[in-house]
């Protein structure tokens, strides 16, 4: 039903004509009268109508009853942001820092080296629940179309004709994407869920007493529990999030992860599987953006309002569009399959001492810390995704087959000459 040019006290436009009723319950009170009195044409007219106008009516209330819980939620929300940088201001740095760790960056690059070289298995996994888990963030934000606070406070009605509230922003705050769920917090609930199961398992595996097992299981979960407190704090803090899309991502970062404990297939993936996989996730997203475009749906909506609305362009970063993200995780995917594959990776698999292990995670710690330092030309999109790409599926190609490769070149060289 349309707007009739009439407004609600909080200014949101009623709908219907002017003067109807808009219960539902009244449509189909009248055709019930119409049957009683016996009129078959004007029933046959009035059943119809009655559909018509009750549906449309209550199609028309859902959509209204819903923008006002959201509005609701997001009001709530944005006190929430404000009695955060009101009251936790001395934890800026740690918010700041909180922020960087749950960013996706931080797994590719500093956890995965480590964990590849201790447990292979717990890498790839690593690998698979951010890239998919990344991916899958990609898709709810564009299905459910969440606003940020940072940008939320300028355009909404819920504050009449009130000023609307000052949120303070950071350089990392104009995110450029949808905001729903939190991309940070379903990455860092993911990430963080397998390294956890990753260290019960093997503390399960060694004889400790029951009492011991147990500590050491509450202290980890209460580790888990408290970063992911602070990242969700964090989100909210900088104005990049309502709480509800954090605790969403939470939820939905520990799903992902769950669901891959039980999948065993990544472990012996081929490099066709690696690659039709990584065609399948591009083309779907892309599949899914140019159909929505065509239906007239343009996905890429929030970029408009993060320029509009960020304080200072240079705040607003090419890398947090959805499809730089959407080439990250590509690449990454790729680069993993690549590299598991390579004849290099192969050499390792000779050598299980402790020094070779710590000596691979150091260099590829280091690599990895160099390869970061490569900024993207961001004048050109096009160029800029595809440098993502290349960029992303170098860190686990080096992680794991470059520094193996030639580290076991030189173990094995050095074993020979004490040999002769
Ligand atoms: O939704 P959030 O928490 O603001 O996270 C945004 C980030 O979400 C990640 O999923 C993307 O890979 C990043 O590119 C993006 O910056």
């Amino acid at each position: 039903m349309e707007p009739n040019g009439e407004e609600d006290e909080e200014g949101v436009p009623k709908v219907g004509r002017k003067g109807d009723e808009e219960e539902p319950a009244l449509g189909i009170a009248v055709v019930g009268l119409q049957i009683l009195r016996g009129a078959h044409p004007k029933i046959m007219h009035g059943i119809h109508g009655c559909i018509h106008f009750s549906s449309r009516s209550f199609n028309t209330h859902l959509h209204w009853t819903t923008v006002k819980i959201m509005d609701l939620l997001h009001g709530i929300g944005v006190d929430l942001v404000l009695y955060l940088q009101a009251n936790y201001r001395n934890y800026e740095s740690v918010f700041h820092l909180a922020s960087s760790l749950a960013d996706l960056h931080t797994p590719i690059f500093i956890f995965f080296p480590v964990w590849f070289h201790l447990h292979q298995k717990v890498g790839i996994n690593l690998i698979w629940v951010a890239v998919v888990g990344d991916w899958l963030n990609l898709v709810f934000k564009w299905v459910l179309f969440g606003e940020r606070p940072y940008w939320w406070v300028h355009e909404t009605q819920f504050y009449g004709s009130a000023p609307p509230p000052v949120l303070q922003q950071f350089p990392i705050t104009c995110e450029t994407g949808p905001g729903s769920p939190s991309g940070h917090a379903m990455g860092l609930a993911g990430v963080w869920h397998v390294m956890v199961t990753a260290v019960l398992a093997a503390n399960t595996e060694r004889t400790h007493s029951a009492l011991f097992s147990w500590v050491v299981r509450l202290g980890l979960w209460m580790v888990l529990a408290i970063v992911i407190l602070l990242v969700c704090m964090s989100r909210v803090y900088v104005a990049a999030h309502f709480p509800h899309q954090v605790i969403t991502g939470v939820i939905a970062g520990m799903i992902v992860a769950e669901v891959f404990n039980r999948v065993q297939w990544i472990y012996s993936a081929s490099l066709k599987k690696y690659l039709y996989v990584t065609l399948f996730l591009l083309t779907f997203a892309l599949g899914f953006y140019v159909l929505l475009k065509a239906l007239g749906v343009d996905l890429l909506w929030t970029l408009d309002k993060a320029k509009r609305w960020c304080i200072r362009p240079e705040w607003v970063h090419m890398d947090t569009t959805p499809f730089a993200s959407l080439m990250r995780n590509m690449g990454t995917l790729f680069g993993l399959g690549l590299g598991l594959h390579s004849p290099l990776c192969e050499q390792k698999k000779e050598i299980k001492s402790a020094s070779f292990r710590l000596g691979c995670i150091i260099f590829s710690l280091l690599l990895l810390q160099l390869l970061d330092t490569v900024s993207l030309p961001s004048k050109s999109n096009i160029l800029f995704y595809l440098l993502s790409f290349c960029k992303s599926a170098a860190a686990p190609f080096i992680t794991a087959a470059l520094v193996p490769g030639c580290l076991s070149v030189l173990f094995l060289s050095k074993n020979v000459q004490r040999n002769l």
